[in-house]
């Protein structure tokens, strides 16, 4: 049984606009709940499309002057802003812990990896430098021509991130876009917005110019496909599922996009791997935080000769996981809700009805789903295919390299995979021929460390993130070109 020990104080949030805190002139707000307390913990504003166009508004006043400013002026507040995080990283894990049931030493890490996050953005930003091209090297071109080439920023960049990494995502779009000189509409995921209230708190706290930063909360059915859509908004960073990615990216008209969306990330093992090693990093891989994570490892491509083995260790590895309630530090916690849940068993169900074996788990209590490995998955079966955001993990055996190749390329995603295998030439050859962002060999698929570039292919997203490339697509370049008289 889950056990409970904080109570809870149920709070009215504001929305943050032109530096200030604010109700909603709705009048409405939006329970947000527990996720393992069953609880209301607090209640978010609906805000109006009326109050969306003046957060944009000051927005867009607020990033003129704020792109005239230099870049070690910006530099400092964002560096107060990682300070005033730091500080607060006790009383912001402890939210997201209750809002989201991530485990508190996970929460507390997500806030501290975040301040990390934004202090080596502004380093990266202080070491980035334009080009310079002269016009002679082009047939018929002049050497007095010379082109100066600078990034600039894109004005106001929407940020829409989704729940379970409800800091961290949302500093992965905020910092780039502020160092580069842009201003931000930030609209964190429902579950997820009191985080990303506390987050902004902090920023608060580090006195940036008014307006610069707007948080807004609100109904997606009210305010999404208008924020969206808005002539305002200059740029879109989102981080979500991909029905929802493809949904915006049908209203986001000419304006630039990036999409970090869902996942299905393979962990492929060879005939040859150390199955102890392949199968903790899978383990880690598959049921961290309930699997709840784009990059968890979502299907095991597994050379039949030795699947017996690898089943038999992943359910070693399985059993010593610890379930329950994430204010006792469990791995495996309850889902972000009971739909989500419903979603799982209904792939695991249907895998048992069409002839798939239960190594162990298929067992829930509410919205908390045990660990289940499913053995002889095939391709029939949903749960070859979908993403289930939750800590099942179905195994297909595979006859050769080939036939993990295929199958791990028919998915509509393209996020990570892993391929484990002591042969070094036989990793890149398979790594070469995966449709995925990136390919980890030997190791868990995971985003970090954040300045890697992150990239999902397919159904998996547009476009990249990472430090570097996350300041790139805030920013455009623009070419001045000098015509001198020599
Ligand atoms: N690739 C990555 O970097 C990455 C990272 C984390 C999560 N994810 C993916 O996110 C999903 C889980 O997160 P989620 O459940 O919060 O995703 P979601 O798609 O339900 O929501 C994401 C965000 O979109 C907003 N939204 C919903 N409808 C909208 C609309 N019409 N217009 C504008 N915004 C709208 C939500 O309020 C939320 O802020 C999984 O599929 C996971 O793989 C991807």
């Amino acid at each position: 049984m889950l056990a409970s020990v904080s109570a809870i104080k149920v709070t009215d949030y504001k929305f943050y606009v032109n530096g200030q805190w604010k109700e909603s002139q709705s009048g409405q707000t939006i329970d947000i709940r527990s996720p393992y307390l069953y609880e209301v913990m607090g209640r978010v504003q609906a805000i109006t499309k009326e109050e969306v166009d003046e957060a944009i508004g000051f927005a867009r006043g607020a990033q003129i002057e704020w792109a005239e400013t230099s870049l070690q002026e910006r530099a400092k507040y964002l560096y107060k802003w990682a300070d005033e995080l730091v500080n607060m990283q006790d009383e912001i894990a402890e939210i997201i812990m209750t809002e989201v049931g991530k485990g508190l030493k996970d929460a507390k890490n997500e806030v501290v990896r975040t301040a990390d996050f934004i202090r080596y953005t502004v380093e990266e930003a202080l070491h980035m430098h334009g080009e310079s091209m002269k016009g002679d090297s082009f047939p018929g071109g002049s050497k007095s021509k010379i082109a100066m080439i600078e990034r600039v920023p894109l004005g106001v960049v929407l940020a829409i991130s989704p729940f379970n990494y409800p800091v961290n995502l949302s500093a992965a779009k905020l910092a780039p876009a502020l160092i580069a000189g842009n201003a931000v509409i930030f609209k964190p995921a429902t579950q997820g917005a009191i985080s990303g209230i506390k987050m902004i708190e902090a920023l608060h706290k580090a006195e940036f110019p008014k307006g610069l930063v707007n948080l807004i909360t609100g109904r997606g059915s009210v305010i999404g496909d208008y924020l969206v859509e808005h002539k305002g908004i200059d740029m879109i960073s989102f981080t979500g599922g991909t029905n929802t990615g493809a949904h915006l990216a049908k209203k986001a008209a000419m304006i630039p996009l990036v999409l970090e969306l869902g996942g299905k990330d393979p962990g492929i093992v060879r005939e040859d791997a150390d199955l102890v090693e392949a199968a903790k990093q899978i383990i880690s891989g598959a049921f961290s935080y309930s699997g709840q994570r784009c990059t968890a490892i979502k299907r095991v491509l597994v050379h039949e000769s030795i699947a017996d083995e690898l089943v038999g260790i992943l359910k070693g590895e399985i059993e010593k996981l610890a379930v329950g309630s994430p204010e006792e530090g469990n791995t495996v916690v309850p889902l972000i809700d009971d739909q989500s849940a419903d979603f799982v068993q209904g792939l695991i169900d249907d895998a048992i009805e069409r002839g798939a074996t239960v190594v162990i788990g298929n067992k829930r209590e509410r919205n908390l789903i045990y660990p289940t490995l499913l053995d002889h998955v095939t391709e029939d079966m949903s749960a070859a295919w979908e993403e289930p955001f939750g800590p099942v993990l179905p195994v297909i055996r595979v006859s050769s390299d080939e036939e993990a190749i295929n199958i791990a390329n028919k998915s509509e995603f393209g996020l990570q995979a892993s391929v484990f295998t002591k042969d070094i030439n036989k990793a890149f050859a398979i790594a070469n021929k995966i449709e995925t962002g990136s390919v980890q060999i030997n190791g868990r698929t995971e985003r970090g460390p954040d300045h890697f570039p992150f990239i999902g292919v397919k159904g998996s997203g547009m476009g990249a993130q990472g430090i570097r490339r996350s300041i790139e697509s805030m920013t455009r370049e623009k070419v001045t070109v000098l015509n001198l008289s020599l």
